[in-house]
């Protein structure tokens, strides 16, 4: 078996590169507008009702319409997920984890097929649609490899006469919620987690982005997955999401997604149903309100260059963005001052020409939400750069900078998800840290300084899951960076790590006395 090793990004100042990615473009193009039916029990079902997925940089191109589940059929495909399991939590793990390898090999082999089906379905720039489709692959290859280490338990200790065992067992049936900005590394990630370690699934990815979720089951199918493993059941967030996180056979949710909603489905799950025999898990990875210190002594070109293209790439629709800014005061204009130059000059417009480096935000809601934000911004801050939107063709949001805002104001505590970024003032650096840990969340941040003993004092005191170093906030790699948060960003579950797994199994001991 080869070592893991991430996915590498793919150069697009390589011709062939580019060339490969157009005509990727074109295959996709040639595809949109296709019905997808729902996936259960292995079963085709096409249902009157639809989803239908627009692409955010033409807001009247339809990229798919898929069926929508009901009630009814998220209980048939909960009956099929049940059935399966029976089978497939026997299934040898290497087997299991042969599945998630070929899978990788598929998705390889039409990496930039994915990624622009990413480009038109979530608007991804080239860039952020290739690392989206390589960290896919690197959740299959390390998930798999991770399985494989699992498979026999852990070694705990025997007595004389006596042979103890700690072997890690499937939990049951899993309801797997997605997001859209990830719309293939996250959904497949959390699907695969579950798949790998004898669950069965029923997946519901984000109403915005299902058709690269279906082209994810077919490559499921085509690697060897058996009929009712996964179950494909998109469908509305409040009717099917809450009908499936209630249900008494649902054994855990792995849920990928904003407060809100997380916290929601914690407490629905937290009730027991008539005829559940368990306590359901949670796996709740939740928003984000993402930090960039800078201190006084730091290389002040990549501070500004770390804050641009952390609050900016895929417009600042990431949990891990850069969404606030604390600048110790001996520097703050001068890297006020760069990135304004930097935001200034960044290209925006559609995904599908690689010149630009942003496109829109997803849809018609986050449209309205962040350009309210924007205003309530002017109010709390100075505005330095964008302020601006246009959705008269796609939704388009200007990179948004305000600067000398209050610690305290909205734009500093809550969570836009849009290319909106809040910068402040501080005395000192510890103050600086203060400020950064002044938010009910805790997912990333980082600190851009020169300062050994500084460095040190936010490895203990910065209160994230994901703190960086002389470097931007976003961009955890699979196996090298795991991600999750703490406070309100979720259970700090730490996708691509080495315990995730175990999250989706319970230990067994057995105890024989010969
Ligand atoms: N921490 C992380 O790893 C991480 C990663 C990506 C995104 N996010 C967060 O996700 C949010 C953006 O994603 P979003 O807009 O898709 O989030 P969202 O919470 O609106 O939706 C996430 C998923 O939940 C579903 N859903 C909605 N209501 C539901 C209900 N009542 N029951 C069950 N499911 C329901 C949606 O249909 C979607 O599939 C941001 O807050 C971002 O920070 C977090
Ligand atoms: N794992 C991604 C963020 C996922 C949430 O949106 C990153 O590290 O930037």
């Amino acid at each position: 078996m080869i070592k893991y090793k991430h996915e590498p990004f793919t150069d697009f100042s390589v011709e062939e590169n580019k060339q490969a990615y157009l005509e990727a473009l074109n295959k996709v193009e040639s595809q949109l507008g296709a019905d997808y039916p729902l996936i259960i029990g292995g079963e085709r079902i096409t249902t009157e009702d639809k989803i239908v997925s627009y692409n955010p940089a033409k807001k009247t191109e339809v990229i798919g319409s898929v069926s929508k589940a009901s009630k009814d059929l998220a209980e048939k495909a909960m009956q099929e997920a049940d059935k399966a399991f029976k089978s497939w939590k026997k299934v040898k793990p290497e087997i299991r984890a042969d599945v998630l390898f070929k899978a990788a090999t598929i998705i390889r082999r039409r990496k930039h097929e994915f990624s622009a089906w990413l480009t038109k379905e979530a608007g991804k720039p080239w860039n952020e649609a290739d690392a989206d489709t390589a960290e896919a692959i690197d959740f299959l290859e390390y998930y798999g490899r991770q399985m494989l280490e699992m498979k026999d338990g852990r070694k705990v200790e025997s007595r004389p006469n006596e042979y103890n065992r700690y072997d890690y067992i499937p939990l049951g049936i899993g309801i797997v919620i997605s997001p859209w900005n990830f719309p293939f590394a996250i959904m497949a990630g959390t699907t695969v987690a579950a798949v790998v370690t004898g669950n069965t699934v029923l997946l519901k990815p984000a109403s915005t982005t299902p058709v690269v979720a279906y082209k994810f089951i077919e490559v499921l199918e085509e690697a060897g997955l058996p009929k009712g493993v996964v179950n494909f059941v998109p469908g509305s967030g409040a009717e099917v999401g809450d009908y499936l996180v209630d249900h008494p056979k649902t054994r855990f949710i792995s849920f990928t997604g904003s407060r809100d909603v997380g916290l929601r489905i914690n407490e629905r799950a937290s009730k027991l149903s008539p005829g559940q025999i368990w306590i359901k898990r949670v796996i709740a990875e939740m928003g984000g309100k993402d930090t960039i210190v800078v201190d006084k002594d730091a290389d002040l070109e990549l501070a500004a260059q770390s804050i641009v293209k952390s609050a900016f790439g895929f417009s600042g629709q990431k949990c891990s963005a850069c969404s606030r800014v604390v600048i110790v005061k001996d520097v703050y204009d001068q890297v006020v001052n760069r990135v304004e130059e930097l935001t200034n000059a960044l290209t925006i417009g559609d995904p599908t020409d690689n010149a630009n480096f942003m496109a829109t935000v997803i849809d018609a809601a986050a449209f309205k939400k962040i350009s309210e934000y924007i205003e309530i911004g002017k109010t709390e801050g100075r505005l330095v750069a964008g302020g601006t939107a246009d959705d008269s063709v796609g939704y388009f949001v200007h990179p948004t900078v305000f600067a000398d805002v209050n610690p305290e104001a909205r734009i500093m505590k809550e969570e836009i998800f849009g290319p909106v970024v809040a910068i402040t003032k501080a005395d000192t650096f510890e103050e600086a840290i203060d400020i950064a840990n002044n938010t009910e969340y805790g997912l990333t941040g980082a600190v851009i300084t020169n300062d050994r003993m500084n460095l040190e004092y936010a490895r203990e005191e910065f209160h994230v899951g994901n703190l960086y170093f002389n470097r931007g906030c976003t961009g955890a790699i699979v196996g090298y960076q795991p991600f999750g948060g703490f406070n309100m960003s979720g259970t700090d579950s730490k996708a691509g790590g080495p315990d995730y797994l175990t999250l989706h199994m319970q230990a067994k001991t057995t105890s024989e006395t010969f």
